[in-house]
């Protein structure tokens, strides 16, 4: 054998040898991925043939060229086979989830779903019945979508406390991008901008921070009382003008001077305008997107005019406060700026529409006045309005606080939630985008917790010594990572103002000409704030 052809066969065989050897080590490479050897670190790296630095000669660098080939590819295998494995495993796991049934409800019908059997008025008393038929957590849907109907505390508490991050997305609705909506906190889907705004909002709102808002509060609270001696009858618009100017003042440094003003007049148009945006089935776009594409003029695409004038007005309101700020701007205060929050809903009109229930609740109760007034009158005594440093002395005002919001939740089916994620509960599938509603109402009219929940009576919140009992979570602030930033202000406007009008004033039902009391049957309109 010459020297060429000797190294022609030294050459093969090296090659047979790492071949060989190859084939031995993605063996047990294989073996090693199906769970035959114990793990990456111990097993894996120990099964290729051991490359010395001081191995010398073509088998010596063979081998080393194999080991750090055979380590990468061994590492690339693992991590495409690990991706593989997580894939399959996700995708089994879904197939697994929805084979399992969603949670009872009423049948749906072919196509259509339930759309038929969601009411566009008075909602939550259908899924309050549904609650009772079918338990806790109902499902419908309307047109494909699915909707889950959230009856009780436990389950809210399990799925939009508990399962938070499952639970803190909002549902896509094209008419709210259409109509400019979008905008506002309480609307936006979860990720980053939600997230820094929600941050900021909290910052100024959490309940330390909320406390310095009192003396605002205050100032803005005796100024309804002065409206109210000079026009009683008025005092829907009085509240109106109260609640604004607090959320005006707190979050703009917007001083506002007359009802006329033009910023509360477009929040009120705006915010009128919300049901026929966001409640399940109020506009058609939220249910066939697509049709967002369409002209105006395509049968169905109504909507479009709608959604034009709309967002109008929202832009008009969103820049009417930087419009005064600009004028008006009081530097060093402190305050966010205009672009860093922004007046929502959630501020002005969900106050004003609590208050309101306050005031239906005391007009149809005249012994609850009584007995509010005459603890006001032992604790803070005459002539002195209440102050917060009296809260903790006045338990049964206390206690028509909490049944306000439990008797009249102003959001009754709160501002829903979605499901970001495919989830379990209880052996039921809940498909990721699935909207979620909490029926508060059904939560604060549980019989077995709350008996004759038609009725107002604080007393329900009080034990047999007159002191409060335990029951103090507000669910008209909503749940989990979602839950009202503005509830420790909110709070403490509510709050003050009750006990401040009571301190102060009667409420009673309006009389005739022959001084006969006039009935009054208290309705609601219905929409996103009733
Ligand atoms: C009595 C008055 C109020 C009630 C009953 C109320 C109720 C609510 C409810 C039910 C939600 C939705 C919670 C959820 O999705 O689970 C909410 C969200 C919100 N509220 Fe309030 N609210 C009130 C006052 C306020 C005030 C005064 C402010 C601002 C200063 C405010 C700011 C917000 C914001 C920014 C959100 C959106 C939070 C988010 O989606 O991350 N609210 N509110």
């Amino acid at each position: 054998m010459n020297t060429r052809a000797r190294r022609d066969y030294q050459s093969r065989t090296d090659h047979r040898v790492t071949f060989r050897e190859a084939r031995e080590a993605k063996k047990l490479l294989l073996l090693f991925l199906i769970g035959s050897t114990p793990s990456l670190g111990g097993g894996g790296p120990d099964v290729i043939p051991e490359c010395t630095n001081d191995e010398t000669g073509p088998m010596g660098a063979l081998l080393r060229a194999y080991y750090s080939m055979a380590s990468a590819e061994y590492l690339l295998a693992v991590t495409v086979f690990s991706i593989f494995l997580v894939l399959v495993g996700f995708l089994e796991r879904r197939k697994a989830a929805s084979r399992l049934p969603l949670p009872p409800g009423p049948k749906p019908r072919f196509l259509v779903g339930n759309s038929f059997d969601i009411p566009t008025a008075s909602a939550w008393i259908t899924y309050t019945e549904w609650g009772i038929q079918y338990g806790d957590v109902v499902h419908a849907q309307m047109f494909g979508k699915h909707i889950l109907i959230l009856n009780s505390v436990k389950v809210a508490t399990e799925l939009l406390e508990k399962r938070a991050p499952l639970y803190s997305d909002r549902p896509i609705l094209p008419m709210l991008t259409l109509t400019a909506w979008d905008f506002n906190l309480a609307f936006m889907p979860r990720g980053n901008k939600w997230r820094e705004r929600r941050r900021l909002f909290q910052q100024r709102f959490r309940r330390d921070a909320a406390a310095a808002y009192r003396p605002v509060q205050l100032r803005k609270i005796q100024d309804l009382l002065r409206g109210l001696l000079s026009t009683p009858e008025d005092f829907a618009v009085h509240i109106k003008k109260m609640t604004a100017a607090i959320i005006l003042d707190t979050i703009y440094g917007y001083d506002i001077k007359n009802m006329d003003d033009r910023f509360v007049y477009l929040t009120e148009e705006a915010v009128e305008r919300l049901s026929d945006i966001v409640l399940p089935g109020a506009s058609i776009v939220n249910t066939f997107p697509f049709l967002r594409y369409l002209p105006s003029w395509f049968p169905g695409c109504s909507f479009h005019k709608f959604a034009r004038d709309t967002s109008e007005l929202v832009h008009e309101m969103k820049n009417a406060p930087l419009e005064f700020v600009k004028q008006n701007m009081r530097n060093g205060s402190g305050k966010p700026s205009v672009s860093e929050c922004s007046l929502d809903i959630a501020g002005v009109d969900t106050t004003t529409a609590t208050l309101m229930v306050f005031w239906v609740a005391m007009t149809l109760n005249p012994e609850v006045v009584k007995k509010a007034q005459n603890e006001l009158d032992a604790v803070v005594g005459p002539g002195s309005l209440p102050g917060f440093e009296h809260r903790s002395a006045l338990p049964y005002c206390e206690a028509v606080f909490r049944e306000v919001f439990r008797w009249g939740p102003i959001l009754p089916l709160g501002i829903p939630h979605a499901a970001s994620e495919d989830d379990i509960y209880e052996g039921y599938f809940i498909p990721k985008g699935t909207t979620v509603i909490p029926n508060v109402w059904a939560m604060g009219h549980d019989k077995s917790k709350y008996p004759n929940p038609d009725e107002f009576n604080p007393e329900r919140f009080l034990n047999a010594d007159g002191q409060l009992n335990t029951d103090d979570h507000i669910l008209a602030f909503g749940f989990g990572r979602r839950i009202c930033v503005g509830r420790y202000a909110a709070d403490a406007t509510v709050w003050a103002t009750i006990v401040s009008v009571l301190s102060t004033f009667d409420i009673a039902k309006p009389k005739d000409a022959t001084g006969k009391e006039i009935k009054i049957e208290p309705a609601y309109i219905d929409g996103v704030l009733r």
